[in-house]
Parts: structure tokens; C-alpha cells; sequence
């Protein structure tokens, strides 16, 4: 169960301030809220307790080095490499995986280099090389300067048969030699079966088992082509928790969508460190994203994430990426994504200027980023417009306020309409309350939109409040007015 909002905490925001961007707002405007009640620690509703559960002590693998190199838009050069890895331990990932060297001479020399920068300058993640399970690429691993070698080899029938040939006895032997080799260079080693989930149950628990037995210190299970469903993850790790001891690395990739849940569910069962990349890149549409991942770990244990992560780094690194593989950061992405934290609804901006809480389940301010509410728009209501007139100083009754909004949205039933219109209209309103010269509520319209508009502005407040209570809304405005009672606040034009 989600946990509930709760009321403690401000948010340190500053009326129409950005504190981080995410993106371009236009009709948009950073809020300053009445509390800012995220932190959640004292949830009656936080996940119940289980023994098996790694949710509060997971690790990550961070394979934008790798997996993300298999992207199709992915080319780094050394210099790329070397500043995503740095911000990745600026990060605080407990690992970060590169390609295999065997792939190349240059990705050998990479490798190599990004060991020395580690030397020189990490502060926490630890360096891993992905390799085939083979002594020839094992050698060369292991002359890199990494911590430690993740060795792969595919298990299912598909891959048996169609990428190495080879049967369960030869993976086996051949596993146990090529561990033995690595822990010999008192390196990490990992043995992990490709497409884990089209394997046989028997075969899976028979190799990992026999791996364990000689002290690997991971397994890894695989979701190769991103078929395996949360539930499914869920049995395989837990099963396989009660088969070996040593730690189980889980890897999936997203082309069912469950990419994030299914790593969430993997910790649940047991599993304890989590394949990510930036933005999940890697090969089709990738694995899961760190950023998302991000996302569902600070739900679940948001005492752990920031005490293990800086995760205001995250838009950064994002934007790093993006800009190496040439790509937008998708509108919808978690935390990052233009609309994350943005509200546009009135019945949502009311209850979010109240307490973010109602409609946010992650504080924007955690990870640097803003929220904002929308106010520009035929579902905009009064509630977020008081908030806009606060913001730009200007004091209205609510009365006042809500004519106002009327016609915001009968205007933004004849257009599309932008933050500045909407401001425009505020202003001009205001300056009728108290001026006898009458203000056109917004410049350069139209003859077809000014008559549109009129239009639009009848039926709307009809609608709104009734036609009567439209009179007595407008008497009581401009009762409240400081002007002449014959200055009539409903004749303002548009045009
Ligand atoms: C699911 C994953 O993402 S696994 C990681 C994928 N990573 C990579 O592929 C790294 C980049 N790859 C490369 O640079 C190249 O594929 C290399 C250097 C590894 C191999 O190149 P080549 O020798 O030219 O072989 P090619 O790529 O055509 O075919 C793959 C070879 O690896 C073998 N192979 C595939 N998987 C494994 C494995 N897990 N363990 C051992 N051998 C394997 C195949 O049998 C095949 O060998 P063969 O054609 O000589 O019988
Ligand atoms: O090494 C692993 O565990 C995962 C390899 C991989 O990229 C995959 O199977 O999709």
C-alpha cells in the first residue's frame, strides 16, 4: 500500500522559482506549497517486514557501460566513458559494468583506463567487465585492472541451439573452470545464465547451485528479451534464494514494459543488486532505468535511497547521456520527464497548493526538481489562479478571483492560451478593480475571437455558477471593488 500524505516538512520552494529545470514550462509556474509533507518514515503503511526483502539493502549494477554501449544510438569514445563513469560514483552506484574488452582492442584500452581513473579518483562503485563464459575472454579480463569479471553464458533451448551450441554438462565444466580462474586473480567473479527465464527449472538450479558450491560470489538471472512477468520473477528468486547462498543479480530487459516491477519484485524475493542503466538504454528498448528505478526504491525505502545515493545528480547524468546517444528525455520519463511533477487539473492544483501529498507520492525537491501547476488552460480553476495573483502580488477576494478565472477559461476556450495570457488577463482584471480607465483583459485578439470569446465567456460562467449566481458574483465583486459602484467590472473587454 502506498504510504499516506502526511504534514510536516516545508518544501523550500520560492514563489515563481525553478530550483532545477525539467524542461521548458511554458503556461507553467514553480508553487510555493503550504507544507512539503513527503518524508514518509512514520507510515503506518510502509511494506510489511520480510526476511527475505532486499528492498532496503539493494545494490546497483550499473551497466550504461555496457548494456547501454549495445543501445543502437550508443557510441562512446573514451572521453564519454570516462565522464559517465565518474558522474556514476559521483552517483554513489556500487558498480559500474563495462563492455567485455575481448570486444575490441579499444574497448580493452577503455577498460583499462577507466581502472586507473577508478584508482585515482572514485569514491564508492567498484569496476566489473561482462565477458563470455570463456577462458579466452576470462584471461583478458582479468589483465584489465577490474574488481571483478561477470561472466555470461545462455541457457534456454533458443540459445543452446542457435548462439553457442553447446549443451548443459560442457556450460558447466566450462563455468567452473573460468570461476576458478578469476577467484584464482582474487577478483569478483558472477556466472550468469542468459535468458533465464525460457531456461529449464532444473537446469538453472543445477548450475547456480554447482557455482555456488565452488564460491562464485553472484549469480545472475537474466531476462533477455523481457518476457518474464513480475510474478514470475518473484517465484524464480525465491526459489532460487533457498538453492544458494551467495548473492543473486537480476537483469531485465523492458520489451513487456515490466522492466522497473520486475526488478522491485526480484528484491522482494531475495534478490540483492539490480541491473540499471541511464535511461535504460541498451539493446531494443533496453532494461530498467536507473532513473525509474530511482523512482520506486525512494517509495519504498526513502531513508536508504538518500542516505546511499545522491540522487540530485540523476537529471545530470540523464542529460549527459541523452546528449552522447542523441536522444530526448521522454515527457513522461520518471522524476526527469517534463510533465513528472507538473498539475494541471484545478481539482488537482487546489489540493496540491494545500499539501503536495495528495497528488505526489515522490517529493520533487529530493531530487532537485520542481513541481509545477498548470494555470493556463480551460481546466484550470480558481484555486490555482489565487495562487498565480499571490505570485505576481496581486491581492483579490475570492470573489473576485473566481470571475477572473471565468474569464481565463472562456478564453481558453477560443485558443490555446500561454502563461502570459493568462498573467495579461490577471493584470488587467486587477487593474479594472481599481481604475476607472477600462483595460482591454488581454491585447491583439481578433474580431472573430473577441466575439468568440464573449460568447464563450456567457456559456461559461452559466455553466459555472448558474446565471444567477453569476449576477451575485459579479455584484459582490464589485461591491468589493475600490471603484465607483457605476465602474462595471463585467463589461471589461477582451479586445
Ligand atoms: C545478452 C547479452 O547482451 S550478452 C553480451 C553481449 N555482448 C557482446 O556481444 C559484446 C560485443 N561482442 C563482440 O564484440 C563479439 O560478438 C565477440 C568479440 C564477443 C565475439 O565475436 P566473434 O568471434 O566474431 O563471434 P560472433 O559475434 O559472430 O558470434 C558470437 C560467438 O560467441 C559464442 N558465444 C555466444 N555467447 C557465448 C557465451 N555466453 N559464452 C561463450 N561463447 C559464446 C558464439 O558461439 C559465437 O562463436 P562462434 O561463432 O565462433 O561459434
Ligand atoms: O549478464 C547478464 O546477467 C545479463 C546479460 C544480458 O545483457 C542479457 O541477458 O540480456
Amino acid at each position: 500500500m502506498c504510504p499516506p500524505a502526511e504534514t510536516n516538512g516545508t518544501n523550500g520552494h520560492v514563489n515563481g522559482t525553478v530550483n532545477g529545470t525539467n524542461g521548458n514550462h511554458e503556461g507553467y509556474s514553480a508553487i510555493q506549497t503550504n507544507q512539503n509533507p513527503h518524508p514518509h518514515s512514520s507510515s503506518p503503511y510502509r511494506p510489511v517486514g520480510d526476511f527475505l526483502s532486499n528492498v532496503s539493502r539493494f545494490k546497483i549494477i550499473e551497466s550504461t557501460l555496457r548494456e547501454g554501449e549495445q543501445f543502437a544510438n550508443a557510441y562512446f569514445d573514451l572521453e564519454a566513458k570516462m565522464k559517465i563513469a565518474q558522474a556514476l560514483d559521483d552517483f554513489g552506484v556500487d558498480y559500474i559494468e563495462l563492455t567485455s574488452p575481448a570486444a575490441s582492442e579499444q574497448s580493452r584500452l577503455d577498460c583499462e583506463a577507466i581502472c586507473r581513473l577508478k584508482n585515482e579518483k572514485f569514491k564508492t562503485a567498484k569496476i566489473l567487465t561482462h565477458v563470455r563464459c570463456h577462458m579466452d575472454d576470462a584471461r583478458i579480463a582479468v589483465e584489465t585492472g577490474v574488481d571483478g569479471v561477470d561472466v555470461v553464458i545462455g541457457t534456454s533451448s533458443y540459445l543452446r541451439e542457435h548462439s553457442h551450441g553447446k549443451d548443459m554438462t560442457y556450460i558447466k565444466n566450462t563455468a567452473i573452470e573460468v570461476i576458478e580462474f578469476v577467484k584464482s586473480k582474487g577478483l569478483e567473479i558472477r556466472f550468469s545464465s542468459e535468458d533465464s527465464f525460457r531456461s529449464d527449472l532444473v537446469d538453472l538450479l543445477s548450475i547456480y547451485s554447482a557455482v555456488d558450491k565452488i564460491g562464485v560470489n553472484r549469480v545472475g538471472i537474466a531476462d533477455t528479451v523481457g518476457c518474464a512477468s513480475p510474478r514470475q520473477v518473484y517465484d524464480l528468486v525465491r526459489t532460487l534464494r533457498g538453492v544458494v547462498h551467495c548473492d543473486i543479480e537480476t537483469h531485465f530487459h523492458n520489451d513487456s514494459g515490466c522492466a522497473i516491477a520486475n526488478a522491485y519484485c526480484a528484491l522482494e524475493a531475495g534478490a540483492t543488486h539490480i541491473d540499471t542503466s541511464v535511461l535504460g538504454i541498451g539493446e531494443r528498448n533496453g532494461i530498467t532505468p536507473l532513473g525509474g528505478l530511482m523512482a520506486r526504491m525512494i517509495v519504498a525505502d526513502r531513508d536508504y535511497v538518500l542516505s546511499k545515493y545522491n540522487v540530485k545528480k540523476l537529471k545530470e547524468i540523464e542529460d549527459m547521456v541523452a546528449d552522447y546517444v542523441e536522444v530526448n528525455i521522454p515527457f513522461n520519463n520518471y522524476i526527469t520527464g517534463f510533465c513528472a511533477f507538473t498539475h494541471k487539473a484545478g481539482i488537482h492544483a487546489k489540493a496540491i497548493l494545500n499539501n503536495p501529498s495528495t497528488y505526489e507520492i515522490i517529493n520533487p525537491a529530493d531530487f532537485g526538481m520542481s513541481r509545477y501547476v498548470h494555470f493556463a488552460s480551460r481546466l484550470t480553476g480558481w484555486n490555482a489562479i489565487k495562487s498565480r495573483a499571490d505570485q505576481l502580488d496581486l491581492q483579490m477576494t475570492d470573489a473576485q478571483i473566481k470571475l477572473c478565472t471565468a474569464k481565463i477559461k472562456a478564453l481558453a476556450d477560443v485558443r490555446k492560451i500561454a502563461i502570459d495570457d493568462t498573467d495579461s488577463i490577471i493584470r488587467a482584471f486587477y487593474h479594472n478593480l481599481h481604475s476607472q480607465e477600462e483595460r482591454p483583459l488581454l491585447e491583439g485578439l481578433s474580431a472573430e475571437e473577441v466575439k468568440k470569446f464573449q460568447i464563450a465567456e456567457e456559456k461559461e460562467k452559466a455553466e459555472l455558477t448558474g446565471t444567477k449566481e453569476k449576477r451575485q458574483l459579479e455584484e459582490q465583486v464589485e461591491a468589493e471593488a475600490e471603484v465607483p459602484a457605476t465602474k462595471k467590472t463585467r463589461t471589461a473587454a477582451v479586445a
